[in-house]
């Protein structure tokens, strides 16, 4: 699975085509007051002018002051208009202010929720488990979580862009009202302080990205300490302060690395106020040597005072919204890649029959290596489950077992041969069809944190509320009873994580997971179980194996166990080494031929002895 590779231009437009796309209506609104807020301060610098050089022609005018309003009227009716224009002006920015906010933030929800719905409906629906697999693409999953946060951030960017806008044109047409060279020197003095911002956030964001290994070790510690899994063997292992000396180790390393590249933003923002004074202070002493001069009025003080102060506010927001506009476009880039990744697992395009009966299961030359390892896990696997036949598959730890069933539940494909399945290569067969008929326990079966009935009933959809179809599997898979005592019945919710949720045991949990496959069974022609006994108590493992005869009657069966005593009820035994068949055939002549299967068999009997 190979990630595209974006350029920032092409990540700049691509998030501002899913903002806009996110929430064009909020957009739209936000558009619309940032065009009066930003007109707004340039209309109060031109009446603050006008007061200022009312107020100074009436004081000037030799004539007794003016007493009330009514007089004010009167005798100066454009300074009372212009005081009148004033303050309606601020009156009217500052009410708008406040609507603004619920619009921003309307907006940034509105953002948020869109690309997170995209993000995790593009997860949920990659029908690949290398995505929770590969460290390179769990690197990108991890980064997305950045990229939204940074994606809502644009929404407030552009805003404050339009903003920016706005207010910057009605400005520089005043700045240059006081001389032509005004704005280009103020936008001039602009462009060192862009380049700085750039390399800035360039810089930042590489190190955001080297960081994103090291901060998912920090969070691994955080959840070692954090979660009920580990707490029982982290202290009876006392292994507290290994693990926080871990996390304390892994958060010195971001925090010096973030701490460099917060030292040279802040050079960077001094960089930026330097310029940006040096900038403004040259026609700010133009303008006052011009009033000395006699070529402006007082009024003008005030007004050009004005131009400078909001000319270079808007200039800087705009460059420093540059910068955030190039930070967030490094960090949204893993949304796009998340996004356009290619599963490798996909329905065909033609679509071959798949037959009801035939000769079973056929794997063919088979091997695999996982996306990222560079030596293969199995190797030229060939052997074949005839319909209704029960295969165990053993070996030591690490040999493949698990592997293999992922590969025959077409969790992966093969790097290499095919798997056969009445004839017709799995690959060809649509995906829901081919899993509607296989039943899968895992050995890391899920825990769904919900209903005992969900727990079940998800296994076959159409039997989510059939009470009697699910107490029938609880009944086959030995729990009935526990859930029967539970004061909701069916209704219970599993979980510590949920309010008023019931813990079951690990074997409880087993068993639960064993219903919910076998609600499958109506149309499972095959079943993989990797490790059915694992967490069962040896008294209850005959009556487990009983179940796995019933289960397996008249299907085909493929068993991962280490327990061998469930091998000796197989129809074959298949033993992996290394990735390997190494030996096959029931458990008699198996044991005759006194080979690996022999040996881990004898061991295993001597250990019970
Ligand atoms: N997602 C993965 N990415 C890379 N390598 C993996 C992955 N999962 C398993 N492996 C490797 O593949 C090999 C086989 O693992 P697998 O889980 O199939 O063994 P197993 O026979 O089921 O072992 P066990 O009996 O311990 O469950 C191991 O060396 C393991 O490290």
């Amino acid at each position: 699975m190979d990630l595209i590779q974006l350029t920032p231009l092409q990540t700049l437009l691509r998030s501002l085509r899913m903002v806009s796309r996110a929430a064009p209506r909020e957009l739209l609104q936000v558009a619309f007051f940032n065009l009066i807020r930003g007109a707004g301060p340039s209309l109060s610098l031109i009446f603050s002018k006008q007061v200022i050089d009312g107020v100074v022609a009436v004081l000037n005018s030799g004539q007794p002051p003016i007493q009330n309003g009514t007089e004010l009227i009167v005798r100066q009716p454009q300074l009372f208009w212009a005081v009148v224009a004033l303050i309606v002006t601020n009156i009217f920015v500052e009410s708008i202010s406040s609507i603004d906010t619920q619009i921003f933030s309307a907006l940034r929800d509105r953002v948020q929720g869109y690309i997170e719905g995209e993000v995790i409906a593009k997860i949920a629906t990659f029908n690949d488990i290398a995505l929770f697999e590969n460290p390179e693409l769990l690197n990108i999953v991890q980064l997305t979580e950045k990229g939204i946060q940074r994606m809502r951030r644009l929404a407030f960017i552009v805003a404050a862009f339009l903003m920016g806008i706005f207010t910057l044109v009605p400005t520089v047409i005043l700045a240059a009202t006081i001389s032509w060279w005004v704005p280009l020197v103020l936008v001039g003095f602009a462009i060192p302080a862009v380049v700085i911002d750039l390399r800035y956030w360039k810089r930042s964001w590489r190190v955001e990205e080297s960081q994103a290994t090291l901060s998912r070790e920090k969070g691994i510690y955080v959840k070692l300490l954090k979660e009920e899994n580990y707490a029982k063997e982290i202290r009876l292992f006392s292994l507290q302060n290994l693990l926080l000396q871990r996390w304390r180790d892994s958060f010195e390393r971001l925090f010096a690395q973030t701490q460099k590249v917060r030292r040279e933003g802040a050079i960077a923002v001094m960089c930026l106020s330097l310029l940006g004074g040096i900038a403004s202070s040259i026609p700010y002493l133009y303008v006052i040597l011009g009033v000395l001069q006699g070529r402006f009025t007082l009024g003008d003080i005030a007004l050009y005072t004005g131009i400078i102060a909001q000319l270079k506010r808007s200039l800087y927001m705009l460059i420093a919204n540059l910068g955030n506009v190039y930070d967030v476009t490094l960090a949204t880039r893993p949304v796009f890649q998340l996004l356009d990744l290619q599963p490798q697992i996909v329905d065909p395009i033609d679509f071959q029959d798949f037959p009801l009966t035939g000769n079973g299961l056929q794997l063919q030359n088979l091997s695999f290596v996982y996306p990222g390892a560079t030596q293969p896990t199995l190797k030229g696997i060939d052997f074949q489950v005839c319909p209704g036949e029960m295969v165990v598959l053993v070996g030591e730890n690490g040999a493949g077992k698990t592997t293999l069933g992922k590969l025959l539940a077409r969790l992966y494909d093969p790097t290499s041969g095919e798997i056969r399945w009445n004839g017709v290569d799995t690959k060809n067969i649509a995906l829901d069809e081919l899993r509607s008929r296989i039943a899968v326990v895992m050995q890391d079966y899920a825990r769904f944190p919900a209903k005992v009935r969900e727990n079940v009933g998800w296994g076959h959809m159409p039997q989510l509320e059939n009470d009697r179809a699910i107490h029938h599997v609880l009944q086959e898979a030995g729990i009935n009873q526990v859930i029967l005592n539970l004061d909701r019945g069916l209704d219970t919710q599993l979980g510590k994580q949920l309010e008023n949720g019931v813990d079951l045991s690990g074997g409880q949990w087993q068993r639960v997971a064993i219903a919910r496959a076998l609600m499958r069974l109506e149309n499972a022609e095959l079943v993989i179980f990797d490790e059915p006994t694992a967490a069962l108590d040896p008294k209850h493992e005959q009556e487990i194996y009983e179940i796995f005869r019933t289960i397996a009657r008249g299907r085909m069966a493929v068993v991962i166990s280490h327990r061998l005593s469930l091998a000796r009820i197989a129809d074959r035994i298949v033993v992996l080494e290394h990735g390997q068949i190494i030996e096959e055939g029931t458990h008699d002549a198996l044991m005759q031929i006194d080979g690996r299967y022999a040996d881990m068999f004898t061991r295993q009997a001597s250990s019970y002895l």
